[in-house]
């Protein structure tokens, strides 16, 4: 029986999006524009890479092709008629341009409903929700309370943090409440608890997540967050992909923080990892152990994390190489019915200003020795690839998207 791997390298969006300008982000290309700044010469950091982008293993499938079908340029040294896979464009229905909601679309369930926002002030939050959060969970306050990228505001607040033993909270553009603590002094397992508290809370507000961002260090000059950031999650509106495989009785590899963002809905083995390579290291261990039916997901989050809200393009140059370096590992792995998928959950443009996501449209990328290559165009709903995984599994149908397989 047929099995279903699914990557999300997390915000590697290609343009396009026709919406893209009611979000502010019009022009907005993250692979399109860190491979026209590699061209330039403005991806190079010693040590780490320089020139153009090299993703031959990608391009080989669509990558380059997807691109030019999105944004109407292919890339030098990519390009537009890939030897093998199956590719095409993803345009979003919902209208957050956050995880979940990228997510939950790929698993054929689109976002009906508008997500709760913390406005743009200082404080950010309700008053009366933060005085019910720190009687609730014992505070002797909060930090922050504003919207803040999250490196920046641990360098700025997480002495005092440490000192009062006030967890820092803020928010972004998404529909998020975010709380910074140190992971010994103010300590983990608080940490989750507080979040736990705040989750309640937030929930009636439609916010989508609350999320522990632990941090170590002594001083501004090395805190650091560490992989033990967990989300607690709205649940999504209608049964996903992983309801229904697992219903199925199939089983349902959730990798990375893929549990998390869809509230462990439909998971059957949660694998965790931090970073893209142990994430890659886990999806090849699960590509070994997943029985005939199995579907393995995975979440590549430094994509997005580590480079696309820091703005940092030879950063997300680099990832992008280090991971199409390892996909032939992926590839010789699977067995001849097995189905690959490639895609991504949103923009986040790391030469557009601020630190958010950036509304765009996605790259669909299907390898498996059974699939005629060639070009689905582009798709109006995510949703699509929901369903065309759920048809390479003998799934039935789901009530949003349709099947390009
Ligand atoms: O700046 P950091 O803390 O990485 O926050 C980012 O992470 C959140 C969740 O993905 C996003 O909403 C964005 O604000
Ligand atoms: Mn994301
Ligand atoms: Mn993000």
């Amino acid at each position: 029986m047929p099995r279903a791997i699914l990557c999300v390298l997390d915000s590697v969006g290609i343009g396009g999006a026709p919406d893209a300008a009611s979000y502010g982000d019009e022009g907005a290309n993250t692979l399109g524009h860190i491979a026209e700044y590699a061209a330039a010469g403005k991806a190079d950091r010693a040590g780490l890479r320089g020139g153009p982008l090299y993703l031959p293993n990608m391009d080989a499938i669509g990558l380059g092709a997807a691109l030019g079908l999105s944004s109407g340029t292919v890339p030098e040294g990519f390009s537009d008629k890939p030897k093998g896979g199956r590719f095409g464009v993803g345009r979003e229905i919902s209208k957050g341009k956050d995880t979940p909601s990228g997510h939950w679309e790929i698993a054929g369930v689109p976002v009906p409903f508008d997500w709760g926002y913390f406005p743009q002030t200082e404080p950010a939050f309700p008053p009366k929700l933060i005085d019910t959060l720190v009687r609730e969970a014992g505070l002797p306050g909060i930090l922050g309370n504003k919207h803040a990228s999250g490196t920046t505001i641990i360098a700025e607040l997480g002495q005092e943090s440490i000192r009062t033993g006030k967890p820092i909270c803020y928010t972004s553009i998404d529909s998020v409440f975010q709380i910074a603590a140190h992971e010994t002094h103010f300590g983990l397992d608080r940490l989750y608890e507080v979040c736990q508290s705040a989750f309640k809370l937030t929930k009636p507000l439609m916010i989508g997540r609350v999320i522990a961002r632990p941090f170590v260090g002594d001083d501004p000059e090395n805190f650091k967050r560490t992989g033990n950031r967990r989300d607690f999650a709205i649940a999504p509106p209608e049964p996903t992909l992983l309801d229904r495989a697992k219903a199925a009785g199939r089983q349902v590899f959730a990798i990375g923080k893929i549990s998390d963002i869809y509230a462990t809905m439909g998971v059957t083995h949660k694998l965790k990892a931090t970073g893209n390579m142990a994430l890659f290291d886990k999806t090849l261990e699960a590509l070994e152990m997943a029985p005939d039916g199995a579907f393995i997901m995975t979440n590549f989050v430094d994509f997005d994390s580590e480079y696309g809200h820091r703005r940092d393009v030879p950063g997300y140059a680099h990832a992008l190489e280090q991971f199409d370096a390892r996909l032939p590992e992926l590839i010789v792995a699977m067995q001849p019915d097995d189905l690959l998928v490639l895609t991504a959950d949103h923009g986040n443009d790391p030469t557009w200003p601020g630190s958010d996501h950036t509304r765009e449209q996605i790259p669909i990328l299907m390898f498996s020795p059974g699939v005629t290559p060639g070009e689905i165009g582009i798709r109006s709903t995510f949703a699509d690839i929901g369903e065309s995984i759920a048809h390479w599994l003998g799934l039935p149908p789901g009530a949003h998207g349709k099947s390009f397989l």
